[in-house]
């Protein structure tokens, strides 16, 4: 297992449609999504629910994403469909959902941080334990006849799709932001 920093220092994306078996057992899966619901949470409102995606249904659900596409756009392309598609081949797909909303005292804003954080404690969990992740949104995310098809409440979102599996690529960094350009010291 990565010591933690270096984790933090060296993860990356690995492409969804890369991702392939083993996925997580079920242990190291319930270890993940309590990674996932062990962040900072204003108010303990838990603004964020987990969805899995997994075995069987993970063909369901692809065809019924690309039925939806298609129902709108006839003309989309095809390809661009079925790479779509190919994401959900991976052994797990976590849709994490905003229940972020008007609150008497937190601000809905501080609640979709937490929904963030949420997201990426399960994308570092991931890599925690040896698999590789992708957290994607696209048009799906926002749709909300997908949104129904997840069984979405009408207030609901979509943060993510978090795609979970195993995968030998090994992605070149991306540039990141230099520190001084980002980091800076307030002096008063
Ligand atoms: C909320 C959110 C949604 C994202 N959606 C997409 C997406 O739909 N497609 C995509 O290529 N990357 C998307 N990304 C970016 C990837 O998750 C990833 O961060 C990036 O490709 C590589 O950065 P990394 O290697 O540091 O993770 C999204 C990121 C965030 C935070």
């Amino acid at each position: 297992m990565p010591e933690a920093i270096d984790l933090l220092l060296t993860r990356r994306s690995v492409p969804a449609f890369t991702l392939t078996e083993p996925g997580p057992s079920k242990e190291q899966l319930e270890q993940m999504l309590t990674a996932a619901s062990r962040v900072p949470d204003h108010g303990k409102l838990a603004p964020w629910r987990f969805i899995l995606i997994e075995g069987p249904a993970r063909k369901t659900f692809s065809a019924k994403l690309t039925e939806l596409a298609l129902a709108e756009r006839p003309d989309a392309d095809r390809q661009k469909l079925s790479e779509d598609e190919k994401k959900f081949d991976a052994p797990l797909t976590v849709v994490v959902v905003s229940r972020s909303g008007p609150h008497v005292k937190i601000p809905e804003w501080e609640q979709n941080l937490s929904v963030g954080a949420a997201c990426m404690n399960l994308v570092a969990a991931a890599h925690a334990l040896g698999f590789k992740a992708n957290w994607l949104t696209g048009w799906g995310s926002y749709d909300r006849r997908v949104a129904e098809l997840l069984g979405l409440s009408s207030t609901e979102k979509v943060a993510g799709f978090i795609h979970i599996g195993s995968s030998d690529m090994v992605p070149a960094d991306r540039p990141r932001p230099p520190l001084d350009e980002i980091a800076t010291r307030w002096i008063g």
